[in-house]
């Protein structure tokens, strides 16, 4: 039986343990605080992120992270992009030579712009063989429910990808394999910066034809930074892509949509933050993107516009203003 170590009892890891319960996994689930731990070994309920869902009896949790991580063919790390190098140095030692490293993180390191299998690779001292980046229009909510969904599993080592994408594979989650880590996770950690444009957008009132040309002007500005970091820009157009791109700008479940919408609607900075309980990770990653954009001379104007309104504090109307009031240039360029 495959064991798996599903390091963060957030939203995500919660969620990602039920699936590879439900595929057939042996689950053990981290989680730093003793309380919330108890209640998932004892209840099968994470009373704090997904207090309607039961989980399958068999999911056991536990704050002890070598004991969760011991005898595991696969460490999934579930934590907020920014806190990963910490939380994974912690790890590391514990980190047994057969155990494969899955991301579900999709972020970009503020500081250093890696990305986050590149901090994997870098502190757990392993070859980008062994590490495997999940991504895909997952929000979930959704997938709590067991709603039909599909991802993609990527990985230098196709064989290493399948492995997973059978670890994960379920009647209602349907994974993908891609060897282009690069593009999945370009695609993943900007849909969450291009999700705060569209919703700051639908805050202000504006309609359709904004928030679809704010879409597909990311997804744009995506595909030239992918290109320029090596990316197969096949990717951009695939569920890492544009799926994981409308999913987060179309729906209210996605925090980094309704972080937008809060700002769009007039809150500011500080009150946005405070109605916020979860990780909207392009808060933080919109500045990293754009720092990784600038270090390779690619131009990103809506990340760059992102980060005017939550960084700067320009108001969400000079913003947009300055961006239709960019010289008109050729479509593909
Ligand atoms: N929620 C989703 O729908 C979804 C879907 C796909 C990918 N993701 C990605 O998965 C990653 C995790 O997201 P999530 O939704 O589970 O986040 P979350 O905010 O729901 O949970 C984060 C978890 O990390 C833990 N954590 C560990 N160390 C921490 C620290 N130092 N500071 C703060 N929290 C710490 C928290 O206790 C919590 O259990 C993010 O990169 C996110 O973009 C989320
Ligand atoms: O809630 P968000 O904005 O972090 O989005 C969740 C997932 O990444 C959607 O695929």
């Amino acid at each position: 039986m495959t064991r798996c170590a599903v390091m963060g009892t957030g939203s995500w890891g919660t969620v990602f343990a039920m699936i590879l319960a439900d595929a057939g996994c042996e689950v053990t689930l981290w989680g730093r605080r003793q309380e919330l731990v108890d209640a998932i070994d004892r209840d099968h309920v994470n009373r704090d992120y997904l207090p309607e869902l039961t989980l399958p009896a068999g999911i056991r949790a536990t704050t002890d992270a070598a004991a969760a991580l011991a005898g595991a063919d696969f460490a999934v790390l579930s934590v907020p992009s920014q806190t990963l190098r910490d939380n994974l140095a912690l790890w590391a030692p514990l980190i047994e030579p057969q155990t494969a490293l899955v991301s579900l993180m999709k972020g970009v390191e503020l500081g250093t712009v890696k990305r986050m299998s590149e901090v994997i690779a870098e502190v757990a001292g392993v070859g980008p063989e062994r590490v495997v980046v999940v991504s895909g229009p997952n929000l979930a909510g959704e997938i709590a429910n067991r709603q039909p969904a599909a991802t993609v599993v990527a990985c230098a080592d196709e064989e290493v990808a399948k492995r997973f994408q059978k670890a994960c594979h379920t009647p209602y989650f349907r994974p993908y394999t891609n060897t282009d880590v690069v593009g999945c996770e370009l695609g993943g950690a900007v849909k969450n910066v291009i999700g705060l444009a569209v919703g700051m957008a639908n805050g202000m009132g504006l309609g359709d034809n904004t928030k679809a040309t704010l879409i597909t002007r990311g997804l744009a500005e995506t595909t030239r930074l992918g290109l320029v970091l090596g990316a197969d820009p096949h990717t951009f157009a695939g569920l890492a892509g544009m799926g994981d791109l409308v999913a987060t700008c179309s729906s209210p479940l996605s925090r980094n949509n309704t972080f937008g919408t809060n700002l769009g609607r007039g809150m500011t900075l500080a009150e946005t933050i405070a109605a916020t309980s979860q990780t909207a990770e392009g808060v933080k990653s919109c500045e990293s993107v754009l720092d990784l954009a600038r270090r390779n001379g690619v131009e990103m104007p809506i990340v760059e516009a992102v980060v005017d309104v939550v960084h700067k504090g320009r108001p969400t109307q000079e913003v947009l203003k300055g961006l239709m009031a960019r010289s008109a240039k050729p479509e593909r360029r």
